[in-house]
């Protein structure tokens, strides 16, 4: 366990899950000391994002307990070390999923840690001293500089925090089709909760037509309205389905649980392109005929690099890009969770960490 490693000598409190019933209690454990190349951060906020689901229900059968998730912080440097010149104490900052990863491969190499084989998460992970990582459901964490963004003075900490993972993962792959500054495409949104919904206003905010597929007719409302959608389209209706066949350039699908994504890939255009960004436990079914009769893609794709998730909140900064967010108490992790379980959030469950009552 992380408590027996050396020079981790720093008692934090947070909250952990300690068996597949993934009910988080108040946890106290270790850190390490600030080295030369951290900052320490007093965390403010934490997002909840599906995949602290997923690990505290062992779900992908993969989590060490105690686990004590979180890789949405925002929160404020206390501390920086000797090698430190990006950051300093008072500096808004925040950190997403990654902990550690070997800074020598082709990908950390090309700003791509996100890819080297070595990778190592914020949470579940294994650190370079070979200590297990704890998250950010704590008050305080440290940071190898490399993997801290800082977050701009326009945006407010708490709706910022769910762009750390939510946002960067939903900014990638758009990235990668050129969506940024490419003319009008049609975009597709597969699944509105925490990803989905920010990958909306991502589509919107570059200039492109949004259609969000939804099990949830009721969703369609407030999609249109609130977050700027073009077109709603609900999957359960063949349809419907049906009547948008052939009509988009690109989709990307959030989708938390086991799907066919068969029928989706019908929605593409010829050659269009399908990225993967949910993480079901079970395999999503792909039937080949979508696939081929439409010479159609399917990718996958995992957060950002650093550099990236710079790039991003500048981005989000410029265009004022959030999360749309319900703020929690860390009493009630609990019930954010079970309502998080049955898809009950809009659009993401923030925990207010610090619960200090000021607003930065
Ligand atoms: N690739 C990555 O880097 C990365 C990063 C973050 C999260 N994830 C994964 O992405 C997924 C979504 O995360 P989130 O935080 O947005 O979760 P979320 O719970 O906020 O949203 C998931 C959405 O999927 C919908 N959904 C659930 N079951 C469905 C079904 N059977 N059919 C259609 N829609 C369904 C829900 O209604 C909800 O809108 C999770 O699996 C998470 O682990 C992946
Ligand atoms: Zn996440
Ligand atoms: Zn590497």
């Amino acid at each position: 366990m992380a408590q027996t490693t050396p020079n981790h000598t720093q008692t934090v409190s947070g909250w952990a899950a300690h068996d597949s019933s993934g009910k988080l209690t108040p946890y106290t454990f270790k850190r390490r000391e600030n080295g030369p190349d951290d900052v320490t951060i007093d965390i403010l906020y934490c997002g909840i994002c599906h995949t602290d689901l997923h690990y505290a229900k062992n779900e992908w059968g993969i989590t060490m307990y105690p686990v004590v998730p979180g890789h949405e912080m925002t929160g404020v440097i206390s501390k920086v070390g000797s090698n430190v010149k990006k950051f300093k104490i008072g500096d808004r900052v925040g950190v997403g999923c990654i902990a550690a990863s070997c800074l020598s491969c082709e990908f950390c190499q090309d700003s791509q840690e996100n890819y080297c084989e070595k990778l190592q998460f914020t949470y579940n992970g294994i650190f370079w001293d070979g200590s297990i990582t704890y998250g950010g459901y704590s008050k305080m964490f440290v940071s190898d500089q490399r993997y801290v963004v800082h977050i701009p003075e326009s945006l407010p900490m708490d709706a910022a925090a769910p762009l750390l993972c939510a946002g960067i993962t939903v900014f990638t792959p758009m990235k990668d089709m050129d969506l940024i500054h490419s003319p009008r495409k049609k975009v597709g949104v597969v699944g509105l909760g925490g990803l989905g919904h920010i990958a909306v206003k991502f589509g919107k905010a570059f200039g492109h037509h949004v259609t969000v597929i939804s099990t949830s007719a009721s969703k369609e409302k407030e999609a249109k309205e609130r977050l700027g959608a073009d077109e709603f389209i609900v999957s359960k209706d063949p349809q419907q389905m049906q009547r948008h066949r052939r009509t988009l350039d690109f989709v990307l699908d959030t989708v938390s649980a086991e799907h066919c994504i068969g029928p989706i890939l019908e929605l593409l255009k010829v050659n269009g392109t399908l990225s993967i960004v949910g993480a079901p436990d079970k395999p999503i079914q792909l039937p080949s005929f979508p696939l081929i009769f439409g010479k159609r893609t399917v990718k996958g794709s995992i957060i950002g690099g650093i550099q990236e998730t710079q790039e991003m909140m500048d981005l989000c900064g410029k265009y004022n890009i959030t999360s749309d967010i319900e703020v929690v108490k860390p009493d009630d992790i609990n019930h954010a969770m079970e309502r998080l379980t049955k898809n009950d959030v809009r659009y993401r469950f923030v925990i207010d960490i610090a619960q200090n009552n000021t607003k930065l």
